[in-house]
């Protein structure tokens, strides 16, 4: 039995410089394997150990070695091991391993030493051959913190990209370092697509992209520019760049400038879009706005608008003019107070008309959500107090969800209009001559009176009158003094009645009443005193003179008449027969059982 010897200074040295060297290993996170194809023989330092989560102070199998990769990992690294056995190919990869940590692992085939062993000591780190049949030598490093770093910097970086590509952004970046890349310019593949290029030109500076915006910009750019860097300015900005192909495009940047500690700017980075499109439809929108706006200043009818209170926002000067408003002092108040409107006496009860709030035109748009027209008979009241026959409407405006954001209201003067349709219609029911009714009119009033007597039973009279010898008027003193006299007994026919009666002038000299809620004595009594009074009207001329007479039939109508015509007929005939009684007398019709 051989006594152990003690170790000889050499082995020492050695000893020491292996522990030296593993300590180094573990406090840089390194560690290392050697492993002999030959042989199968292999040394795993205890840093590699421990980073491979292996017992240190054995020497692990290759196995186990490979294992702690994972089964994909192991796999990969076997192959690269027979890799580089055979063909002395080397590799460096990140694997992550079963602590949890990602390592990097280097292989490398160191070439065989002639004649020596396998495993011996002459062998590891041999090299000066070409033959790869030496040792492999396999380098561990803990990256798990750069790999972190750095897969956290790619998913920034990938998001980034996902904003900028998706959002049509660029990307651009000014180098202001002192040295060979300051002022360098540097852009992103989708900033260069931006400004029409389909290849990267070279050497872009400031100056060069400068060149590319149109004149007028060059310098707003350069002083937004000045401010970002001097002043600490916002860098935001757009700016017109014409393309290549003479595309004019507007973009708009927006930057940050980068400052050392000590304050001094040392980059400018910032993104880039095309607002070209929405610049053109905001230049579209405008000129539509202002060919809108001169089209309504100019036009013939009032345009008034409304916010949703009813507040007025806007009125053109036709608007102006008929309401008695300046634009500025109307602007805010209510509607109500601007286009002020009010009905005739006559027509007031007919509908909803002119008022205050929800009974005004614009209030009643407001809250019916439609086109609401006004009053036809209503009439506007200017400022100053002067009225005006107009013709209106309120239309709602709505927004692009459908809910109500105001009115506009679009009204005309038809005062001249107005009054002309009521001449017409004047004409249409009266007599020119004496202002009478005319035979028409009194048949639609006679209608009328017999249908309210059947609805409520109340009873009316139909006096018939004929003048009488009225030719002689016109044969003695002729056709004028004839007309005066017609308008003579006219105003004292209308004398006679009440105001809720009619006087109507049938023809010639026929004339004849319908007097209402009149019993057939009340109705005897006027026409008495209608036949005094007309016969009273006298007239002379030179040797001529002539005294008027009046003939009148009295008819009653009641519920139970036939017709109004029928009823007229009958007070017509009770007429004649006064005539041929004599002339100058009232002659009644009696009624119906
Ligand atoms: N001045 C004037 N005369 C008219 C007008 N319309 C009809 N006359 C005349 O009125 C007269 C009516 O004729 P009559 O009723 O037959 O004459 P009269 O003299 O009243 O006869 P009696 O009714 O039988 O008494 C005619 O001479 C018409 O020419 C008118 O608008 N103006």
């Amino acid at each position: 039995m051989t006594q152990p010897t003690a170790p000889s200074a050499a082995e020492r040295a050695l000893a020491q410089n292996a522990r030296f060297l593993d300590r180094c290993c573990r406090l840089a996170g390194v560690g290392a394997c050697e492993w002999w194809p030959a042989s199968g023989q292999l040394v795993v330092s205890d840093a590699a150990c421990e980073l491979l989560g292996l017992p240190a102070g054995r020497v692990p199998t290759l196995a186990a070695v490979l294992g702690a990769f994972g089964p994909d990992g192991a796999a990969m690294l076997d192959a690269a091991l027979q890799r580089a056995a055979e063909q002395g190919q080397g590799w460096d990869v990140e694997l992550p391993c079963g602590t949890g940590r990602v390592l990097r692992v280097v292989g490398r085939a160191d070439a065989a030493v002639a004649g020596a062993d396998a495993g011996t000591d002459a062998e590891v780190g041999a090299e000066g051959s070409s033959s790869p049949t030496g040792p492999v030598s396999l380098v561990l490093l803990d990256v798990t913190e750069p790999a972190a770093v750095r897969a956290e910097l790619e998913r920034a970086l990938d998001r980034l990209d996902l904003a900028t590509h998706s959002g049509g952004v660029g990307v651009w970046d000014w180098d202001l370092t002192p040295g060979p890349r300051a002022g360098r310019l540097t852009w992103d593949d989708a900033m260069w697509r931006l400004h029409g290029e389909t290849a990267r030109p070279a050497g872009l500076d400031l100056a060069a992209w400068r060149r590319r915006l149109l004149p007028p910009d060059r310098r707003a750019a350069a002083q937004v520019l000045r401010a970002a860097l001097r002043e600490g300015a916002a860098l935001d900005g757009e700016w017109c760049v014409t393309c290549p192909d003479g595309e004019l495009r507007v973009l708009r940047w927006a930057g940050r400038v980068l400052r050392h500690a000590s304050g001094r700017p040392v980059r400018v980075a910032g993104v880039c879009w095309d607002v070209s499109e929405p610049r053109r439809l905001q230049q579209q929108l405008q000129e539509q706005r202002e060919l809108l706006e001169t089209t309504l200043q100019s036009i013939g009818d009032a345009v008034l608008t409304t916010d949703a209170q009813g507040r007025v926002t806007w009125l053109n000067p036709v608007a102006q003019r008929l309401t008695g408003w300046r634009a500025d002092d109307a602007q805010g108040q209510p509607a109500a107070h601007v286009f002020v409107t009010e009905l005739p006496a006559a027509s007031a009860p007919a509908g909803p008309g002119p008022g205050e709030g929800p009974a005004h035109v614009v209030g009643r748009c407001l809250r019916d959500g439609q086109v609401t027209p006004l009053a036809a008979a209503a009439v506007l009241v200017s400022r100053d107090g002067r009225r005006r026959a107009v013709d209106a409407s309120v239309a709602p405006i709505r927004h692009g969800g459908g809910a109500v954001r105001g009115t506009v209201l679009v009204f005309r003067d038809v005062t001249q209009q107005r009054r002309q349709f009521d001449e017409i219609r004047w004409h249409a029911s009266h007599d020119s001559l004496t202002g009478l009714v005319n035979r028409a009119e009194f048949a639609q009033r006679l209608n009328r009176a017999l249908e309210r007597s059947r609805r409520d039973g109340s009873h009316h009279a139909v006096l018939a009158l004929d003048l009488d010898r009225f030719k002689q008027v016109n044969d003695l003193c002729g056709h004028a003094a004839g007309d005066a006299v017609l308008c003579e007994v006219a105003r004292r026919l209308q004398a006679g009645v009440r105001g809720r009666d009619t006087v109507a002038r049938l023809g010639g000299d026929e004339f004849a009443a319908l007097l209402e809620n009149c019993g057939p004595d009340e109705a005897e009594r006027v026409a008495e005193a209608l036949c005094r009074s007309v016969a009273q009207v006298r007239h002379e001329q030179g040797p001529h003179r002539v005294q008027l007479g009046v003939s009148i039939g009295v008819a009653a109508l009641g519920p139970r008449a036939a017709t109004a015509d029928a009823v007229l007929q009958q007070a017509d005939a009770a007429c004649l027969a006064a005539k041929a009684a004599g002339r100058n007398r009232v002659q009644l019709v009696p009624l119906a059982a």
